[in-house]
């Protein structure tokens, strides 16, 4: 981790330009900036990006005083920066004054953008469901290190250029281990596990919660919340479908392959798996290390029907050998015979 110059990291962003801006959410400005550095005789430039408090971008003073989306910042900060290296945890890079944050940057954008806004086609199912494994990844290292990251949803989850999924705004996560009063419940409407209520409710099973919701995102490629839709929760419109079996109706609107019958065994273990993440029995819902597992089973499943389509494939190809011997057979000069 790096300690960066202040000055040097608001120049870098053009002060705050609106051409450098890459996102806004609710307590803070991203912007895309050229970082320089020397290394003895060699020179680097790396493309980052910097966030700042929007209060912060807007006033362009390093000394205003701590507003609710400085400390969040700084809470950010303070999390990023204590997590060792995970491949499906967004980069921390350094921070200068505790006030911008520099991060690696994504180019590829949101998987909230990938499923509902982008024109682009779906990426296939197999990709989605390696999407799905990436998170659960990621937020399994995070409860390893004591972590609740307490914001997961489809806006959080960003791409680097390979198109892998890492996990991004910690601006809400708590440290158990530092933090020795839990914070008023927060979250995202939509994503926000209803059993939630308290402080001292939080557990790694509100993260388990907005995972599920995360989920069933990913494979129904409907929004956490429709209000064009009834019901307009995913949740309430996934979990009665999903107990009565109904999952072609959940994966086939998607695109991407999975309504397919190959994919059937598989979609059947994952959703059922997504319907106890959003479960309102806290203590049914799996923990993380049980959902990588499962995915991993999941995506395991279609190769166990490999070998009946080989046979499948076997019999085709005898039959139409059987039928080309048989047409020689009964065929003659100047004389054609259909077999069937
Ligand atoms: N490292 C990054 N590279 C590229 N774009 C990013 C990066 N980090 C954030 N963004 C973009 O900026 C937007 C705002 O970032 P972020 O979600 O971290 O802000 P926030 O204020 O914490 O949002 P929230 O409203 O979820 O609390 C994101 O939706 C994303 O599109």
């Amino acid at each position: 981790m790096k300690d960066f110059d202040y000055d040097k990291l608001v120049t870098a962003t053009d002060r705050f330009s609106p051409s450098q801006l890459i996102g806004k959410g609710s307590h803070g400005y991203v912007y895309k900036a050229l970082l320089h550095h020397h290394n003895h005789d060699d020179k680097h430039q790396r493309v980052v990006a910097i966030k700042a408090p929007s209060s912060l971008s807007l006033s362009l003073s390093s000394s205003s005083s701590k507003s609710e989306q400085t400390k969040k910042l700084e809470n950010e900060i303070n999390v990023m920066s204590s997590l060792p290296y995970h491949p499906h945890v967004l980069s921390f890079l350094g921070h200068a004054e505790k006030k911008l944050m520099v991060v690696e940057y994504m180019p590829n954008g949101s998987l909230h953008q990938l499923l509902h806004v982008s024109a682009d086609p779906l990426p296939t199912w197999l990709k989605r469901i390696e999407i799905a494994l990436q998170i659960a990844s990621a937020v399994h290292f995070l409860h390893e290190q004591g972590i609740i990251h307490r914001d997961i949803k489809s806006e959080n989850v960003l791409f680097d250029s390979n198109w892998e999924a890492k996990l991004a705004d910690f601006g809400l996560a708590v440290d158990l281990g530092s933090d020795k009063t839990r914070p008023a419940p927060a979250g995202t409407i939509g994503y926000l596990d209803p059993c939630y209520t308290l402080p001292e409710n939080l557990s790694v099973k509100t993260d388990v919660y907005s995972y599920g919701v995360v989920l069933l995102e990913i494979v129904s490629c409907r929004k956490a919340i429709d209000v064009s839709r009834s019901p307009s929760s995913i949740v309430d419109w996934a979990v009665p479908l999903i107990k009565e079996g109904r999952i072609g109706e959940i994966c086939g609107g998607g695109g991407g392959g999975g309504g397919s019958a190959v994919f059937r065994g598989m979609n059947l273990r994952l959703l059922r798996m997504a319907a106890r993440c959003v479960s309102s029995d806290v203590e049914s819902r799996p923990c993380f290390g049980e959902i990588t597992a499962e995915i991993v089973a999941c995506l395991a499943e279609p190769l166990k029907s490999l070998p009946l389509w080989i046979s499948v494939l076997r019999r085709v190809v005898k039959l139409k050998r059987r039928k080309k011997r048989l047409r020689e057979t009964l065929t003659w000069p100047g004389q054609t015979c259909r077999v069937w």
